[in-house]
């Protein structure tokens, strides 16, 4: 598959951008000519430089307001392309798109259009260049795909072909069941956008917020599925207007870009099995089954506050690494691992951010498959020195410095306790209030929301809930939570955009992302909250008017509202389903801990409580214990 980008979806000047382009692996590049324009170089100059970023110019565009002018106009369109035949000769493509009139004066009419795009295509064939027609979505007589392949089959020239653009046809809710009756020779070019669902002008909509196949909302899968099965093997391309992209940073955004065209062309081959999509051979996203372990970075004063917080949580110290200083923590099947090394990743961690999370062991189907499909889609393997008798457990780098265990049980990785810790750890010995990860909570800046959410959903078979706002009294942070399948691992991503939020300030510490905090499930959270209680864990304290809100909000039979004020516990519902969670107050690096109780049927995070919760943990200030590092 010729994986193609168009320059306007990456920041930075021409040669930044071509240069994070060639690296994330792509075949090719639309050219934008407002990106050539600014370039200081002749047109041969740049056809050059992109070939020697070893890629091939795909497309040259956009070439505006060209069909059905009266005269004089026709005729000024035509000296106008002319000129850009010129420049496409020189850089060294031979295809230019064309989008359909916007122009005041454009008269319509299917067959004036046709006509001036045949001309076109024989002023074209006689340079050995070809012009492929583009349906804007608020084009002003052509904005729909259909029509423009009308005009494009009345042209009847072999130059003059049809570019498709995921954008235009999705966009304005047209089904792309059309596309699968235009013969795939007669399609010059394919373009695909995802973009959010928000109501809004299109034209505003398709220049400020396209994003990658599968960071949005459209059917992009279902229009490239349509354009499969037409036979089209040309390049298929991204072009992504998009603010957040054009201020971002060019490797991130492209690699972002060539990771979700690989897994979306991978997910087309799945369902359209005829179509001929040449990719590399890649896995199936893999499944999680859950969440093996959390790994900190601890030392010294922090080490000692974490082992406590740990203890009054309930978990005991099961183990100790044979080779390192590593100690396994263990509640039921949960468990949590304290590295406190000085050298490799987790020292790293902890010499830049301090007492943190520095890995992330996953439980997966198939933990070779699930290295393969990452390293596929551009991911960093992982991997350290192993010691004597250490198990060699697939990694990979994750997003802003974050690292990914794979763990299954078909390759004995789950061995690794045993194997690798002293002391023989068993579930049975350790079980205590909290039964198991709830979710993991991994704040970000808000500009990275997208790429970790693609990230997650383009290697694991988890999907994303919705996007819901968290007001802290200091501003929003939005929070996009992605779960697996059976519903079990659930991971919430937290953007902020001010550092005056509590998410904000700890992506600041944290130089832009970490796992902020952890939340563990228990069965019966008041039991819980006393049994933590009775350890010396310090609850976060909720003030008397939430609870006396809540009296107003709920029905509850009569002694359960003061058993939560009583245990400071929080309380929502879902459709009648019960949620309750507790919290306890901020470290010093801004990382705490939650727990809830949760009805299989409530499928939120208790967000109407997060005004409450955050405020309540500023007020707080710093856990018991924690020292002001
Ligand atoms: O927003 C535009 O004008 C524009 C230009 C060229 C394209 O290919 C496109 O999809 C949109
Ligand atoms: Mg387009």
């Amino acid at each position: 598959m010729k994986a193609s980008i168009a320059t306007v979806s990456i920041s930075g000047n021409l040669v930044e951008k071509l240069k994070a382009i060639s690296s994330a692996g792509f075949y090719g590049v639309e050219i934008f000519e407002q990106d050539f324009i600014a370039h200081d170089g002749t047109p041969r100059d740049v056809g050059n430089m992109v070939r020697d970023f070893g890629l091939e110019i795909t497309l040259f565009q956009p070439f505006r307001d060209f069909e059905c002018l009266p005269e004089p106009l026709r005729s000024k369109a035509f000296d106008r392309m002319e000129r850009k035949f010129d420049v496409m000769q020189e850089l060294g493509t031979d295809l230019v798109l064309i989008c359909s009139s916007v122009h005041p004066a454009s008269l319509g009419g299917i067959d004036r259009a046709a006509d001036d795009l045949r001309e076109l295509g024989q002023r074209a064939a006689e340079r050995g260049l070809r012009v492929g027609y583009e349906a804007l979505a608020w084009g002003r007589h052509v904005n729909d795909h259909r029509d423009a392949w009308e005009i494009v089959r009345r042209a009847n020239h072999p130059n003059t072909g049809l570019i498709l653009d995921s954008f235009h046809t999705l966009g304005r809710k047209l089904s792309p069941e059309s596309i699968r009756s235009i013969p795939g020779d007669r399609i010059f070019f394919v373009q695909v956008a995802d973009a959010p669902a928000i109501e809004m002008d299109l034209l505003y909509w398709s220049r400020h917020f396209r994003n990658m196949p599968g960071e949005g909302d459209l059917d992009v899968k279902h229009f490239m599925q349509a354009v499969a099965a037409t036979g089209y093997d040309g390049p298929v391309s991204l072009e992504i207007f998009n603010d957040q992209f054009r201020g971002g940073n060019p490797s991130t955004v492209a690699l972002d870009g060539y990771r979700s065209l690989m897994a979306l062309m991978d997910d087309v081959r799945r369902v359209e099995p005829e179509a001929s999509i040449d990719l590399p051979d890649l896995p199936e996203r893999v499944v999680v089954e859950g969440i093996e372990f959390i790994e900190f970075a601890a030392r010294g004063d922090e080490l000692t506050f974490l082992s406590d917080l740990l203890m009054q949580l309930g978990f005991s110290r099961v183990g100790i690494h044979r080779n390192k200083a590593i100690a396994l923590w263990q509640q039921g099947n949960i468990r949590i691992v304290v590295n406190s090394e000085t050298a490799g990743h987790a020292g790293a961690v902890w010499s830049a951010k301090g007492l943190s999370v520095c890995d992330i062991g996953l439980r997966v189907n198939s933990a070779g498959d699930a290295l393969r499909r990452a390293r596929t889609l551009g991911a960093k393997p992982f991997a350290q020195p192993l010691g004597p008798g250490e198990l060699d457990i697939p990694a990979i780098r994750g997003l802003g410095g974050s690292v990914f265990h794979f763990i299954d049980a078909e390759s004995g990785l789950a061995e690794v306790w045993h194997q690798e810790f002293e002391g023989k750890p068993t579930a049975a010995a350790t079980e205590g209030p909290l039964k198991a990860f709830d979710h993991i909570a991994q704040t970000m800046n808000y500009q990275d929301m997208l790429s970790w959410s693609l990230f997650f959903t383009s290697l694991f078979q988890m999907k994303k809930l919705p996007m819901i706002d968290v007001v802290d009294p200091d501003g929003l942070v939005r929070s996009q939570a992605i779960e697996s399948e059976d519903r079990k691992t659930k991971i919430t991503l937290n953007g902020a955009e001010t550092h005056r939020t509590l998410a904000g300030s700890f992506a600041a510490k944290h130089f832009g992302a970490a796992v902020q905090h952890l939340a563990f499930s228990t069965e019966d959270v008041f039991d819980a909250a006393e049994a933590l209680s009775s350890n010396g864990f310090e609850i976060l304290p909720i003030p008397g008017n939430y609870y006396a809100d809540l009296a107003a909000r709920f029905d509850f039979p009569d002694d359960l509202l003061e058993r939560l004020r009583a245990a400071n516990i929080l309380y929502d519902e879902e459709n009648g389903a019960p949620f309750f969670q507790f919290y306890s107050r901020q470290t010093a690096g801004g990382l705490f801990i939650e727990i809830v109780q949760r009805d299989a049927a409530y499928s939120g995070f208790g967000a109407p409580n997060a005004p409450f919760r955050i405020a309540a943990q500023k007020r707080a200030g710093l856990a018991k214990g924690m020292p002001a590092t």
